[in-house]
């Protein structure tokens, strides 16, 4: 069994990174500039953007962290977003969610101008990406776990994979980019009947349910990847959807949590925010 290292390999991608931008923020005289909004005191967002801009730092780029009261109006909210789509020197805009129930989160989103979306939630970018152009920015977690693919050389044509979890960031974003590379695409969600028989015939399982410990090793065959996107908090401890000790005895390559896929989602961060920051470099070339 193979444990799909990735820290190791977000690390390996930000000095990638951080190398390329040093040389090019010496010809440019500035450096790539990521703007992070997080609205009210939700304590895992907070984890995020503190690892968030803590990878801007590891690889030098500028940063900004915007705190919002939880209370800020949807029109207060879209003018931060106005003022920092024109500010040259951001190259990437985020919008932490999840937002206040008050506030329509497409709406935010979408104010983001779409070549400064760094996270892949603009309907544009997701628009490019449901007919497999992956020119725009990716979202991240999913861009994430198919660099993990590329990286540990699992091939996806022709395989079963089954995605437990369909949302707009995770789900259906993942099933795209799959489909992309000729897998056989199976989404399950809540209201799914025969979870187990459908675990059983996978030769993929990517759970991005938030239900621990809902995969166990009993749904799963001999041989099985399972790509861990879960991020519970269970008695303060943060674990996946999979039963990773018992399962990781019968898979052929598992990802831990923590230390797989969210490591993962900030170098994809990252990585979208460098190409803003070149794209804008060539156009004022
Ligand atoms: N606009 C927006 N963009 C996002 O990309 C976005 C979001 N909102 N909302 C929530 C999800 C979740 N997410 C994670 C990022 C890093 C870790 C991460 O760093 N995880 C560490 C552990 C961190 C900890 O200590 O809890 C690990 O798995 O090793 C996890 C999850 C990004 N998201």
């Amino acid at each position: 069994m193979t444990i799909i290292d990735g820290k190791a390999l977000s690390e390996k991608i930000l000095i990638e990174i951080e190398q390329e931008h040093s040389e090019l923020e010496k010809k440019v005289g500035r450096k790539a500039g990521l703007a992070v909004i997080i609205v009210g005191e939700n304590s895992a967002s907070q984890i995020y953007v503190r690892n968030k801009i803590k990878a801007c730092e590891r690889v030098g780029f500028y940063s900004e962290t915007i705190r919002l009261d939880e209370n800020i109006t949807e029109e207060n909210l879209l003018s931060e977003i106005k003022k920092l789509n024109n500010n040259s020197n951001i190259d990437g805009i985020l919008v932490q969610l999840p937002l206040p129930k008050h506030i329509d989160e497409l709406n935010i989103v979408n104010a983001i101008l779409a070549e400064k979306d760094v996270d892949g939630f603009h309907t544009t970018n997701i628009g490019k990406m449901m007919i497999g152009d992956e020119s725009g920015f990716l979202p991240c977690t999913p861009a994430g776990v198919i660099q993990m693919f590329e990286e540990y050389n699992i091939d996806l044509k022709g395989k079963d994979v089954l995605v437990i979890g369909q949302s707009n960031i995770v789900g259906k974003p993942m099933t795209l980019l799959l489909m992309q590379r000729h897998a056989t695409v199976q989404t399950c969600n809540s209201k799914t009947k025969n979870l187990s028989e459908k675990l059983q015939k996978a030769d993929v399982v990517i759970a991005a349910a938030g239900y621990p410990k809902l995969v166990k090793a009993s749904d799963v065959k001999e041989g099985v990847v399972v790509i861990d996107v879960g991020i519970n908090r269970v008695d303060g401890k943060l674990c996946g959807d999979v039963d990773f000790e018992e399962v990781s005895k019968k898979a052929s390559f598992i990802t831990p949590v923590p230390g797989g896929v969210g490591p993962m989602t900030i170098a994809m961060l990252i990585k979208n925010t460098f190409k803003s920051y070149n794209q804008k470099i060539n156009k004022t070339k």
